[in-house]
C-alpha cells in the first residue's frame, strides 16, 4: 500500500550586499573580539538561489551547490556550509526535523566582501519559513541569523538598512526616509559594476589587518586600506574606476571585490573597459541597487511513499 505525501519546493532568489559606509571600532569581549561596527548595509541584485525540498521524514539533508566560481567552496564541508547551518539552525528554534533538500546555485562571487554565505543562508531561512508552514515575522528569524554571523540579519530584508553592534542590529531604511532620499541624492544607487576576484580575502585577517593600519584618511570603509594592504589589485581597480568617471567605488566590506557606481551607460563602458584592458579585475559584473530577496516558485506536488 502506499501513501500520498505533499511534495513541495520553495525557491528563494537573494541579493549580495555592500556597505557603503563601514565605520570599524574597538574589538569587544563580549562579542567574542569582534569589532563595533556602524555601517549602512545596501542589497545589489548579484543575485544567488537556493531551493529547499521536503525529503522523506527521517532521511536527513542534503545539499547540491552549483556555480562556475565556487572559490574554497567546492572543497568545503558541506556541513560547515552555511546553508545548513541555517537550516539546522531553524530546525532546533522551530522544533522541526532537518529532513530538507538544499539547491544553491551562486553567482556571488565568495569570499568577496558581498556576503554570499549570509545570502545563502538567509535565502535558507526565508524558504523553510514557507516550506515549513511557520509563517514567522522577519523580526524572529533576525534573532535566528544573528546567531550564524553578523550581516545575516541584514540579508532577510535587503534594501538599505543601518548596521550596528557587530552588524546583528538592524534598522531597516524604507525607500522614502530621509537618509535613502540622501543616498540616493549621493548617487548610490542605481547601475553599479562588481570587479571580482578569482582570489578570496578572509574577513577575520582583513580585521586583523585593520587592528594593525586602522582606516584609510578619507576612507567611508574603515576596512579599505586593510583589504587593499592584503589585495593590491583592489586599490587600483578604485582608482581606475574614479578615473573612468564611476561616482563611487570602494572595496566591498571585507573585500576584495570593488562596487563602483556608474551614473550612465558611457560611465559603466568605461569602467569596464579600464579594468578588462589593465587586468585589474577577473571578471566584472553588472548589477543594480537596490534589491530585495524574494520567493521566486513554490511548487507542491505529491509522490507516493510505499507503506
Ligand atoms: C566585514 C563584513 C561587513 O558587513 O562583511 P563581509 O565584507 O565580510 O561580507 C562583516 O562585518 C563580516 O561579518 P561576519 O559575516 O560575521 O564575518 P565572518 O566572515 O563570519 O567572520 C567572522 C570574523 O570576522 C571578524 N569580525 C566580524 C564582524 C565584526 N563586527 N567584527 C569582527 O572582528 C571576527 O574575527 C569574526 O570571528
Ligand atoms: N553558501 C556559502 N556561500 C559562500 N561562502 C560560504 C557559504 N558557506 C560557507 N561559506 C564560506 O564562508 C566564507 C566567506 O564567504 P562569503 O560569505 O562568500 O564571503 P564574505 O564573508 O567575504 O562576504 C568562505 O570561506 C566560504 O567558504
Amino acid at each position: 500500500m502506499s501513501e500520498d505525501v505533499p511534495h513541495t519546493t520553495i525557491t528563494v532568489s537573494v541579493p549580495a550586499k555592500t556597505n557603503l559606509t563601514l565605520h570599524v571600532g574597538a574589538p569587544r569581549a563580549q562579542w567574542s573580539g569582534r569589532h563595533e561596527l556602524d555601517t549602512i548595509y545596501c542589497a545589489i541584485s548579484v543575485r544567488d538561489t537556493v531551493t529547499a525540498t521536503r525529503k522523506r521524514p527521517g532521511s536527513g539533508f542534503s545539499l547540491a551547490i552549483d556555480g562556475d566560481h565556487l572559490g574554497d567552496l567546492a572543497s568545503s564541508d558541506l556541513r560547515r556550509n552555511h546553508a545548513v547551518l541555517a537550516l539546522f539552525a531553524l530546525a532546533q528554534a522551530a522544533e522541526r526535523e532537518p529532513d530538507v533538500a538544499l539547491h544553491v546555485e551562486k553567482t556571488i562571487p565568495v569570499g568577496a566582501g558581498l556576503a554570499g554565505g549570509s545570502a545563502d543562508a538567509a535565502a535558507t531561512l526565508l524558504a523553510l519559513n514557507t516550506l515549513w508552514d511557520l509563517h514567522w515575522p522577519i523580526a524572529r528569524l533576525q534573532e535566528v541569523a544573528a546567531t550564524l554571523g553578523a550581516d545575516m540579519p541584514f540579508c532577510l530584508t535587503g534594501g538599505f538598512a543601518r548596521g550596528t553592534g557587530f552588524g546583528e542590529r538592524i534598522e531597516h531604511l524604507d525607500e522614502d526616509c530621509e537618509t535613502v532620499r540622501a543616498l540616493r541624492d549621493r548617487g548610490y544607487a542605481g547601475n553599479v559594476l562588481v570587479g571580482a576576484y578569482n582570489a578570496q580575502l578572509s574577513t577575520p585577517d582583513v580585521y586583523r589587518m585593520f587592528d594593525q593600519i586602522g582606516a584609510g584618511a578619507g576612507d567611508d570603509n574603515h576596512l579599505q586600506a586593510a583589504a587593499i594592504r592584503l589585495h593590491p589589485r583592489s586599490g587600483e581597480a578604485i582608482e581606475a574606476a574614479i578615473q573612468a568617471g564611476a561616482r563611487h567605488a570602494f572595496v566591498s566590506g571585507s573585500g576584495p571585490s570593488v562596487i563602483a557606481f556608474t551614473p550612465t551607460a558611457a560611465i559603466a563602458q568605461a569602467v569596464a573597459q579600464a579594468w578588462e584592458r589593465a587586468r585589474l579585475v577577473d571578471r566584472v559584473i553588472a548589477a543594480h541597487a537596490p534589491a530585495y530577496p524574494h520567493i521566486t516558485s513554490a511548487v507542491s506536488t505529491s509522490y507516493s511513499v510505499r507503506q
